[in-house]
């Protein structure tokens, strides 16, 4: 009898694209246990494409249709930019073999997909993040109403190679997932850049700043992680009373902090919607 917590195992995936973020994809893919013959990958620049043979051993393609012709799942891991041609191109393939569609792209909607394949396609619409390269990503998805049950759980099994998943019953919501995680490791590394050059500001070796930059970030989110204690308490606990903790916060209230945070989330999302409408 399968156990409740069994994976499914997964078929073959065409990786329609071989960039940052497929490549990400594929290390994690490989390493929770997927065979390098299970992977397919359409990339048109040769060195990416020579680099993901070499490095990982999968099967690589110039161009999208050969990738997907004997694949049941596709990853559509190009630009937003170029998905529309890319999708008229696979419509055919799509058609003939039904294939679970699964899209990373920002702000392409799995109703813009669906369509540009032509119809009555099984679309979950995702948004990993680059830890995924570390096992350590978060994925937001969400399923268009064709994907069936063991559609979802293929989906479900090959994002959390990448690390955890949560999954989005309204579409809508996934420009804001994009805000928050899909983007939000870049604004991670801003605070990185920005801790540490202040802290060469402050008078310390670059090499000093760096470690007790990294290290506090590291340090930091693993306390957020370790358990259910809110981040406002965490951070009440490293704030003593008229201390320097109580003047850095003071400092960043007073500059407007969280409404910078909350602007920029904001830019995120609507960037989104942008790319769904001008690509349509
Ligand atoms: N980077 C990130 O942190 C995240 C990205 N995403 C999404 O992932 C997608 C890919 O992003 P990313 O990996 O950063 O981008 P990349 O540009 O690194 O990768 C996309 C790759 O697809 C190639 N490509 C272009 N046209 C085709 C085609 N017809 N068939 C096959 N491959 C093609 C590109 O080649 P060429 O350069 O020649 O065009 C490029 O190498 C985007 O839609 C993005 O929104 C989602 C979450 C996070
Ligand atoms: O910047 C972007 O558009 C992509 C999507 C999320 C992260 N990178």
């Amino acid at each position: 009898m399968k156990s409740p917590d069994a994976k499914p195992s997964l078929p073959t995936i065409a990786f329609i694209g071989g960039g940052n973020m497929a490549r990400s994809l594929i290390g994690g893919l490989l390493q929770a246990g997927a065979t390098a013959n299970q992977v397919h990958v359409a990339e048109p620049v040769a060195e990416l494409r020579d680099a993901l043979a070499r490095d990982f051993n999968v099967h690589v393609f110039s161009d999208a249709a050969s990738a997907a012709t004997h694949a049941e799942v596709w990853v559509l891991a190009v630009k937003p930019q170029v998905l529309r041609e890319v999708c008229t191109v696979l419509a055919p393939v799509a058609q003939a073999n039904q294939p679970l569609v699964v899209s990373i792209a920002a702000g392409i909607t799995g109703a813009q997909i669906g369509r540009w394949l032509g119809g009555g396609i099984a679309v979950v619409r995702c948004m990993p993040n680059t830890p995924a390269l570390l096992g350590a990503g978060v994925t937001g998805l969400h399923a268009n109403s064709t994907v069936n049950a063991e559609q979802r759980d293929i989906a479900q099994t090959l994002l959390t190679s990448a690390g955890k998943t949560v999954w989005v019953d309204d579409e809508s919501l996934m420009d804001a997932v994009t805000g928050v995680s899909g983007s939000g490791p870049a604004y991670v590394f801003l605070l990185a850049e920005a801790l540490q050059a202040a802290g060469e500001a402050e008078g310390l070796p670059a090499d000093a700043a760096r470690t007790l930059t990294i290290e506090t970030l590291l340090g930091a989110s693993r306390m957020l992680a370790a358990d259910d204690t809110p981040a406002a308490e965490l951070r009440r606990r490293v704030t003593s009373p008229n201390g320097t903790t109580q003047a850095a916060i003071e400092s960043f209230e007073a500059d407007g902090f969280r409404e910078v945070v909350a602007r920029a989330v904001h830019a995120a999302r609507i960037r989104g919607a942008e790319l769904a409408a001008a690509n349509d």
